[in-house]
């Protein structure tokens, strides 16, 4: 069976990489990911400056094993040290390269994005939409003023084609809202969906305290439980966005999961805590899995059931 697949323009040898954030923040990190089974690697999301991020412990499973809370406070090497991996990147290789950007400001992310056209490299940026904004105002994502003026100022900075990442949406409206905002931009080809649900809480039954040390352990979920919130957040995207592709992150432990991510209309499919929890490996390991389901199920290419998810 063929796992290949496009997006923006770039062809994935599989349709499997990374959640941004995990397993991408140095080159050691991204030296594993090149090695690995992925299809394609995203790097962590940069700031202008080098960011130390928050006091540990700020990432952990849960105990319930159905999934993750983090608080990483967006620790990161600054932009130019992607900026330089992006420089060295061997272009040749089979997995292409996505570069994430996440600004505190307007300014940094255009500073940013300055640095990267001015570049020209074949690596596509993707400005991530769930950092944290201005102290007070909610993240960019939910301010869909903010959204659509960020877009007007980076899009058209930007030229190439580019994606941005996503926060789970919870109400109809804000699907269409903001499907109306990417619609008004040709160069923004993909959304990725979803980043992880915002300010969960987790609490230790035995020593009656929060799992993590940041934010009075106010952290961001992710894994199996976010798996139904990523598939909406993926099929309402893609059936908004006509011309545009989505790619699925969100509640991947198997080949199972990445083939409901495929049906809801994912291009790609990134993984966050399992890979976090299980390394590299995971690539090959799913891959495998989503071969013999295809087998099973008599695919023989992803473009046979993508976005086919029936309705009743
Ligand atoms: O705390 C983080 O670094 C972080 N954590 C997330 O779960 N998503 C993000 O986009 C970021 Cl920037």
């Amino acid at each position: 069976v063929d796992l290949s697949t496009k997006v923006a323009g770039l062809s994935l040898p599989n349709l499997l990489f990374n959640a941004s954030g995990v397993c991408c923040q140095t080159e050691a990190d991204l030296k594993l990911m090149i090695e690995s089974e992925s299809g394609s690697l995203i790097t962590k999301s940069a700031t202008y400056e080098y960011r130390e991020g928050n006091p540990s412990p700020r990432y952990l499973p849960l105990p319930s094993g159905l999934g993750s809370i983090n608080s990483m406070g967006l620790p990161n090497e600054g932009y130019e040290y992607y900026l330089n991996f992006a420089k060295n990147y061997d272009y040749s290789s089979k997995k292409p390269l996505f570069i994430s950007l996440s600004g505190l400001s307007l300014a940094d992310n255009v500073k940013m994005c300055e640095a990267f056209v001015a570049a020209d490299l074949p690596c596509v940026l993707e400005v991530n939409f769930s950092c944290p904004n201005v102290p007070g105002k909610p993240q960019l994502g939910y301010d869909m003023e903010a959204m659509e003026n960020a877009l007007n100022v980076l899009a058209p900075l930007i030229k190439k084609p580019f994606g941005v990442k996503l926060p789970p949406y919870f109400d109809i409206a804000h699907f269409d809202t903001a499907a109306a905002i990417f619609n008004k931009f040709d160069n923004l080809v993909y959304v990725t969906c979803i980043n992880s649900v915002g300010n969960g809480l987790a609490i230790d039954f035995e020593t009656e305290s929060a799992l993590i040390k940041p934010k009075d352990g106010f952290g961001g979920l992710g894994g199996l439980m976010v798996l139904n919130t990523a598939l909406a957040n993926v099929n309402a995207f893609y059936r908004r966005l006509p011309g545009k592709q989505v790619i699925g992150v969100g509640g991947v432990t198997s080949g199972k999961e990445v083939f409901l991510h495929v049906l809801a209309g994912a291009s790609a499919v990134q993984i966050g805590t399992t890979l976090k929890e299980e390394g590299p490996t995971v690539f090959a390991r799913i891959n495998k899995e989503l071969t013999d389901i295809m087998i099973a199920k008599g695919y023989k290419s992803l473009d046979e059931f993508r976005g086919k998810v029936k309705t009743l």
